[in-house]
C-alpha cells in the first residue's frame, strides 16, 4: 500500500493519556510536529490516512501485544520507521522489536534526553554538512547522525572513527559530557561491517544500581523477586551488532570482573542461571570520567580498562575547537527550523562570532539547546548577535518549578533534588562546573540530572 507520508510528525501510540500528555509536550517543545491514538484501530486508521515520519509504540498496547501490532503494520506499510517502548528492564521485548524491524527501542519511564536523540537519530535528515573533499565512502558525514565540525580535532577524530568501525574493535570513546561520545558509538556501528544489525545502549548511570546486572546479561525465572519469567539481557539484544556501554566508570567493581569476562571469552551466564551463552557482540564503550584516574581510585578495574581501551577516541571539548560552533549552530537552527516547519530561519554572522566566544562547558549539547530556545524565542527570519547577547546576558533561569512547600511538609526527594539543583544553577548562573562544587556533586553527576529533569542551561 502507498501512502503520502508526512516526514515532520511523529505519532505516538499508548493507551495512557497521562502519559501522552506529557510526551507530546516535550516532543512539539524539540520542534516536532506530534499526533497521538489511544488504541490499535485509531492507529490503524491514522496509518491509513497517511505515515508519520515516525511511530512512537508501547509494546504493551491495550489489549494488544505491541509487538503482533508491529508486525501488522510493518506488513501493510513497510518502510515505516518504528520506536518500540518497553517497560522498564523487559530487553526481551526490545530484542524482538529491533528483530522484527522496529529502528530503536525505548524503555519506561522514558529517560527524556534519550527519546529526544533516538527521535533525532531516526528523524533528522542526514549530512547537512558537505563530506570531505576526496572521501570515496560516505564516511561518517554520510551517516544518518553526521559528526560535525571542521577543526583540525573533529576532522581527526572522523578519521579515527572510520579506521575504527571497519576493523571492528572495542573502542573506548572518552570525553567531558555532550562531546558527541554516543555520536561517535553510532557512527562506528552504521559504518562498519555490522550495520545491519542492531545498536542497543545501555546507560550503566540511568539504572539503578541492582539492576544493571540483569539488564546486561538477563535473568532466569526466578533469579529475583518479581523475575517472573526468563528475560534475556542487552548482550543478547545485541548480538550480531554493536553494544554501547554509555557511563562506563558508573559500573559497579563487581559486575566489572563478569563484564571483563564476558569480553575475553564472549560468554556470560543470566542472572540465576549457570549455563554460558555465546554471542556474537562488538563493544563499544564510553566514559565522562578520566578512566585513569579512576583506575588509581580503585573504581575502574585495571584490566578492564585495559580490555576497552583497544582503541581510544577522544572527543575534544567545544572550548577546544571554537571554529565548530558556527558550522554546529547553523545545523542545528536548520534542523529546528525544518522540523517545526520554519525553514529560512538562520543566525546573522555577528550572531555566530558571538556564540564562538563562548566556553560552552555543556559542550555541543549545551549549545544546541542554545540555539534552540533562540530559535523558539525569537522568531523573525534572522537571529542576530542582539538576540544572542540577551539570551547569554540573562541569568539562568529555572523552568517553572513546583509550588513551594509548607514548612515542615515533606516532599518527594526528586523534586528537593531538581529545587537544590536548579537553585545551584540559578547562582551560579548556568555555569555547572560551578553549581557542582556548590552541591558537592561531580560535574558529570549533574549533567546527568540537568538531563533528568529537563532543566535547561
Ligand atoms: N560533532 C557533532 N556534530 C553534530 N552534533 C553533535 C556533535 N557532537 C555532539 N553533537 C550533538 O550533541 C548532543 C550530545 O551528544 P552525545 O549525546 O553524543 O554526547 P555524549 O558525549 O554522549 O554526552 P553524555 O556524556 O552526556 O552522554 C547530541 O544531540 C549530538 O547529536
Amino acid at each position: 500500500m502507498s501512502h503520502n507520508t508526512n516526514p515532520a510528525s511523529i505519532l505516538v501510540a499508548d493507551d495512557d493519556p497521562q502519559f501522552l500528555r506529557i510526551i507530546e509536550h516535550h516532543i512539539r517543545g524539540w520542534g516536532w510536529r506530534v499526533e497521538s491514538v489511544l488504541d490499535k484501530t485509531a492507529l490503524l486508521r491514522r496509518l491509513g490516512a497517511g505515515l508519520p515520519g515516525l511511530l512512537l509504540m508501547d509494546v504493551r498496547f491495550g489489549e494488544h501485544d505491541g509487538l503482533e501490532v508491529l508486525q501488522q503494520i510493518q506488513k501493510r506499510h513497510a518502510g515505516l520507521k518504528v520506536v518500540l517502548l518497553t517497560a522498564f528492564g523487559s530487553i526481551e521485548n526490545a530484542v524482538a522489536a529491533v528483530r522484527l524491524g522496529a529502528v530503536d527501542y525505548l524503555t519506561k519511564p522514558v529517560d527524556l534526553a534519550r527519546l529526544r536523540s533516538v527521535v533525532e537519530h531516526v528523524y533528522d535528515e542526514p549530512a547537512t554538512a558537505a563530506p570531505a573533499p576526496g572521501r570515496a565512502s560516505p564516511g561518517v558525514n554520510g551517516v544518518a547522525r553526521p559528526i560535525l565540525g571542521e577543526s583540525r580535532a573533529i576532522r581527526e577524530l572522523r578519521a579515527l572513527t572510520e579506521r575504527a568501525a571497519a576493523s571492528d574493535c572495542t573502542v573506548l570513546v572518552l570525553g567531558e559530557s555532550g562531546t558527541g561520545k554516543e555520536l561517535v558509538a553510532r557512527a562506528l556501528h552504521d559504518l562498519g561491517p555490522r550495520r545491519d544489525g542492531p545498536f542497543i545502549p545501555l546507560n550503566v548511570a540511568a539504572l539503578p544500581r541492582e539492576l544493571v546486572e540483569s539488564t546486561l546479561f538477563g535473568h532466569a525465572k526466578g533469579a529475583f523477586t518479581g523475575a517472573d519469567r526468563m528475560q534475556c539481557g542487552c548482550c543478547e539484544a545485541a548480538d550480531g551488532g554493536t553494544l554501547f556501554l554509555d557511563e562506563i566508570g558508573e559500573m559497579e567493581i563487581g559486575l566489572q570482573a563478569k563484564l571483563l569476562r564476558f569480553l575475553q571469552e564472549r560468554t556470560f551466564q543470566r542472572v540465576g542461571q549457570s549455563e554460558l551463552v555465546r554471542v556474537d557482540v562488538r563493544i563499544v564503550a564510553a566514559t565522562n570520567r578520566d578512566p585513569i584516574e579512576q583506575v588509581r581510585r580503585g573504581l575502574l578495574r585495571e584490566d578492564l580498562y585495559y580490555r576497552l581501551n583497544v582503541v581510544p577516541i577522544v572527543a575534544p571539548p567545544l572550548r577546544d575547537r571554537r571554529e565548530d560552533v558556527p558550522i554546529l549552530a547553523r545545523c542545528f537552527i536548520d534542523r529546528f527550523a525544518a522540523r517545526s516547519g520554519r525553514p529560512g530561519a538562520s543566525l546573522s554572522d555577528s550572531a555566530l562570532a558571538a556564540l564562538s566566544e563562548q566556553a560552552w562547558p555543556g559542550n555541543v549539547r549545551e549549545l544546541e539547546n542554545f540555539v534552540e530556545r533562540l530559535a523558539v524565542l525569537y522568531p523573525g527570519p534572522v537571529i542576530d548577535e542582539s538576540a544572542v547577547r540577551a539570551e547569554l546576558g540573562k541569568s539562568f533561569t529555572a523552568p517553572a518549578r513546583p509550588a513551594e512547600p509548607e514548612p515542615g511538609v515533606l516532599r518527594p526527594i526528586d523534586q528537593v533534588e531538581y529545587q537544590a539543583i536548579a537553585d545551584a544553577l540559578a547562582t551560579s548562573r548556568g555555569n555547572v562546573k560551578d553549581a557542582a562544587q556548590q552541591l558537592g556533586l561531580g560535574q558529570a553527576t549533574v549533567y546527568r540530572k540537568i538531563k533528568k529533569y529537563g532543566i535547561s542551561v
